[in-house]
């Protein structure tokens, strides 16, 4: 059985009179990078709080399985300290240090280490603060987009080293994202939230396994059984994306072509499906 990195159960968080977070109900695998993925305002911050303990649920439940370190957009850094200085600050704060991750992280970025925080670049201040977070040694990464202020290039190159970081230890990181575009190649497992609910979750190639686009003549409903996630029309011709059991392998009669989906075309979909219209 795979083991989970966390799970809840019936899990809501209500602001006054609004839920950010209803009838919550995930068991996210370990060792992954899980992409989670929402429009703002869908819930993705607070699920992360509610994750690292920061904040109470409302209602319901959270199974969290070791240590979780939460990393959010603003980087807790001290511009005077040193980075070397950051790194002893952030082994005293912790119990379980690895100064050698921490090192390696920087290395691989080039960050200077005598240099005071407050003069390294913001894209620079996000490596040391990840390295400090990693030299914790989480069971559980929380990245709250933090990656926003570095430029695709970095993006990438610091993702491809979180998947490689993931690999070589137990650790799942959750890394939430607006950049749909970006999102191939990034994460195994994908976690999209829609106005505070679970939409759609699951393995990726699982997920694009089981999506296809038909293409076909101007029509009220596809030519296949399945759950319809978008439908685009022409004057003279329809374009659906069904989560079906077959996928791209989907067999349909000409006119129609069954086409596969790409990440960004299945979370654009999901993203814009209608509340109501879910499995
Ligand atoms: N402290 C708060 N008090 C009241 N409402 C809040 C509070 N924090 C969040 N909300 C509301 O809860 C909902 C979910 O917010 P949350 O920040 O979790 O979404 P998000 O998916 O992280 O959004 P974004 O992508 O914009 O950061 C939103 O409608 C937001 O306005």
């Amino acid at each position: 059985m795979t083991e989970v990195a966390f799970e809840t159960h019936d899990l809501g968080k209500r602001y006054k009179n609004l839920w950010a977070l209803k009838d919550f109900n995930v068991a996210l695998p370990a060792n992954k990078v899980i992409a989670l993925v929402g429009a703002n305002g869908a819930g993705k911050s607070t699920l992360m709080s509610i994750a690292a303990g920061i904040l109470p649920a409302t209602e319901g439940s959270i199974t969290v399985g070791g240590r979780v370190v939460l990393l959010a957009q603003e980087k807790p850094l001290y511009r005077s300290f040193s980075v070397a200085d950051m790194l002893n600050f952030g082994r005293h704060l912790n119990t379980v240090w690895d100064q050698q991750r921490a090192l390696s992280w920087l290395g691989r970025f080039e960050i200077p280490l005598d240099r005071p925080c407050g003069k390294l670049s913001g894209g620079q201040q996000t490596q040391v603060a990840m390295a400090v977070a990693l030299g914790a040694r989480p069971s559980l990464l929380l990245l709250d987009e933090p990656l926003a202020n570095l430029d695709p290039v970095a993006r990438r190159e610091v993702t491809g080293e979180l998947l490689a970081e993931v690999a070589d230890s137990d650790m799942t990181v959750v890394l939430s994202t607006h950049v749909v575009a970006e999102l191939a190649g990034v994460g195994d497992h994908l976690l999209l939230l829609r106005q505070g609910r679970c939409a759609l979750e699951g393995d990726v190639e699982e997920l694009l396994s089981q999506h296809v686009r038909l293409v076909g003549p101007r029509a009220d409903a596809p030519p296949v059984e399945g759950q319809v996630v978008q439908s685009t029309h022409t004057e003279r011709q329809s374009a659906f994306v069904v989560r079906t059991l077959l996928g791209p392998e989907t067999p349909v009669a000409a006119p129609w072509q069954a086409q596969p989906v790409t990440l960004e075309d299945l979370v654009l979909a999901h993203l814009k499906t209608a509340p109501g219209e879910e499995l």
